[in-house]
């Protein structure tokens, strides 16, 4: 077959995908209404997830996992902005990390809305302003992200989704390298590149600042002083940067854990996740009865992190992570065991636990 044969075959399958799509589009009108109807969250995690394992399992063509779950990404994209004008609010700038976590769970489709900190994303979904919120929860260098943590024990917001994006910093600037005498990030961005940075600008003034599109706005303004900023390379393609180091974070696999928020939590999917938090009595041995509660009913732990509760001096809040669903039989124990033990335990909800 010559090139233009192979083509016409291509024009042929297009046609009848877009006659496809556009049959699923009706149904997914329908499914908007019913869902209005009977007042259901339009996003539904569970249903992505189940219908994406069911398409993997049953591929039997040459496309790799990784891009059939890109084109379904942005079919339920658009199925979701034709059910709803869904918001999604998000920890911005624009090109931030958090920005493109959001992408990766809701497509292009529906609408971003970039907010200034963690505080106003909780408060926006709160209020209703925006359907669901994005925020990072964890990275596997640096740690909790404690805002995140705090702003959960007052708030009514459940999760329902987690998103794992691998973050590769890179070094951009529009100046040659060796002009270089300011290193501009966020802290969690420079920290990760902490060794690179030690071992390539050991003599460089680093300064911290509240994003890393932030940072590679003020490479660009601060140029002639020597400026260069250590962002996304979306950030630096943003701002006009030359990105002058790929991938320059001290650990190769630099993965942030961030989460969806919104009214209500996700239904079962047979692979999930439990968030909750806890306080304890102020007694010996508090804690590890509280913990034995999960290893009776064999749940695995696979996060702890514990904070100041803010409400009095040397009290803690612990803020755990455990494998199952909460409406699992051995989970449900677990919790109500749980709870003999605690002075105030917060569900925070369960949602399927995906990989990257
Ligand atoms: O099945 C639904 O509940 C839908 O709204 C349809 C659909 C889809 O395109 O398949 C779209 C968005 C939801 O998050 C899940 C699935």
């Amino acid at each position: 077959m010559n090139l233009d044969d192979i083509r016409k075959g291509i024009d042929e399958i297009d046609g009848k995908l877009l006659d496809l799509l556009s049959d699923r589009a009706e149904l997914v009108h329908q499914v908007g209404l019913v869902k209005k109807r009977d007042g259901l969250q339009i996003y539904a995690p569970e249903r992505e997830e189940s219908l994406l394992r069911r398409l993997i399992e049953r591929n039997k063509g040459r496309l790799p996992e990784k891009s059939i779950r890109a084109i379904y990404r942005e079919i339920m994209s658009a199925a979701l902005a034709l059910e709803d004008d869904l918001k999604i609010a998000y920890l911005g700038p624009e090109a931030s990390w958090t920005h493109q976590a959001a992408i990766k769970k809701f497509g292009h489709s529906v609408e971003y809305t970039p907010l200034h900190n963690f505080a106003e994303v909780f408060d926006q979904v709160a209020r209703r302003r925006a359907d669901y919120g994005v925020v990072p929860i964890e990275n596997s260098t640096e740690g909790a992200v404690s805002h995140t943590l705090d702003l959960f024990v007052d708030s009514p917001l459940q999760i329902c989704a987690q998103i794992l994006l691998r973050i590769e910093n890179c070094l951009a600037a529009s100046i040659p390298r060796e002009q270089i005498k300011t290193l501009y990030s966020h802290p969690q961005a420079l920290a990760q590149c902490r060794g690179w940075i030690l071992k390539n600008f050991p003599e460089a003034h680093l300064i911290e600042v509240s994003s890393t599109t932030r940072a590679a706005q003020l490479a660009t303004e601060k140029a002639e002083e020597g400026a260069a900023a250590i962002c996304s390379p979306l950030g630096a393609e943003m701002h006009g940067l030359a990105v002058l180091e790929e991938s320059i974070q001290d650990r190769a696999t630099n993965t942030t854990r961030f989460l969806v928020i919104g009214e209500k939590t996700c239904p079962v999917t047979g692979k999930d996740r439990t968030s909750l938090l806890f306080a304890i009595h102020d007694r010996p041995g508090s804690l590890v009865r509280a913990l034995q509660a999960f290893d009776q009913f064999h749940i695995n732990m696979s996060k702890i992190e514990s904070r100041p509760s803010k409400r009095k001096d040397w009290e803690y809040i612990f803020y755990v992570d455990l494998s199952g669903h909460c409406d699992d039989p051995e989970v449900r124990n677990g919790i109500e065991e749980l709870e003999k033990h605690c002075s105030m335990v917060k569900l925070l909800g369960s949602y399927p636990d995906v990989g990257e």
